[in-house]
């Protein structure tokens, strides 16, 4: 298995897409995280298929509801035996408890996700009416998730350093708007590099469009994977 903590975002409408992008890279071993977008049109048997061809998978469905409602789901998902799923950290502490047992006995491991990396500080102020800074409610909503069992957490590579610092080297800190120096933002508000990104204490790099953009996607990623070895 691969070491290298490149987690590629497949956020492709279709199989037969995300085959043609899976084509190039023969049997490089891959992390791959599967979304939405391709979940709600391929369902499980995608995910079962990636799983028996010695892909790891990440299952990337941002669960967010009442704790029973989450936790049901979650003791269906767990049987696909993928490495992480996402929860939504502001489902609130009794949610993320209930997501946490509802995964024990199986070798998922859970992520919530703090504040999305397409939020500014000034948007989750103005219009979703947080008082708190962005590092605030980002550095809260990780110390709500370990205290309730949860494995890690999903959150820009600009608060990684301060969650590090407190919730010590066990808990998994996951980053997603990885962009290089020159390539375009998109809807992502809080960007770095992957470089940066691991300075700060990341465990795993979520790398989505930099990579299945690009004209030659192979490359990219064997360019990212060798800068950060
Ligand atoms: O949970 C995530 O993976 C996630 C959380 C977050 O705060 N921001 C975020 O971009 N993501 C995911 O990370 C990926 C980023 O894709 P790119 O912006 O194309 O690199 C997408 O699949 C998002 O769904």
């Amino acid at each position: 298995m691969s070491q290298t903590p490149i987690i590629i975002a497949c956020d492709f409408a279709s199989r037969a897409e995300l085959e043609i992008f899976l084509q190039p890279f023969g049997s490089e071993p891959l992390f791959l995280k599967i979304g939405m977008e391709l979940y709600y049109k391929e369902g499980n048997s995608l995910v079962q298929e990636l799983k028996e061809r010695g892909y790891k998978v990440f299952l990337d469905l941002k669960l967010h509801d009442i704790p029973n409602t989450v936790a049901q789901a979650l003791r269906s998902l767990a049987q696909l035996d993928v490495e992480y799923i996402t929860v939504h950290a502001t489902g609130g502490a009794a949610m993320l408890k209930a997501a946490s047992e509802a995964v024990q006995g199986s070798k998922t491991k859970l992520l919530a996700v703090t504040v999305l990396t397409s939020i500014s500080e000034e948007s989750l102020q103005r219009d979703l009416g947080v008082v708190a800074t962005l590092d605030e409610t980002v550095m809260a909503y990780a110390k709500m998730a370990q205290d309730n069992g949860i494995d890690g957490v999903i959150c820009s590579p600009h608060e990684t350093a301060a969650i590090r610092a407190q919730a010590g080297t066990e808990f998994a800190i996951v980053t997603p708007g990885i962009r290089d120096v020159n390539d375009a933002t998109d809807d992502q508000a809080r960007v770095a590099t992957p470089e940066w990104a691991l300075e700060q204490g990341a465990t795993e790099l979520v790398i989505g469009r930099s990579i299945t953009g690009s004209k030659q996607p192979l490359a990219t990623y064997m360019n990212i994977k060798e800068r950060i070895k």
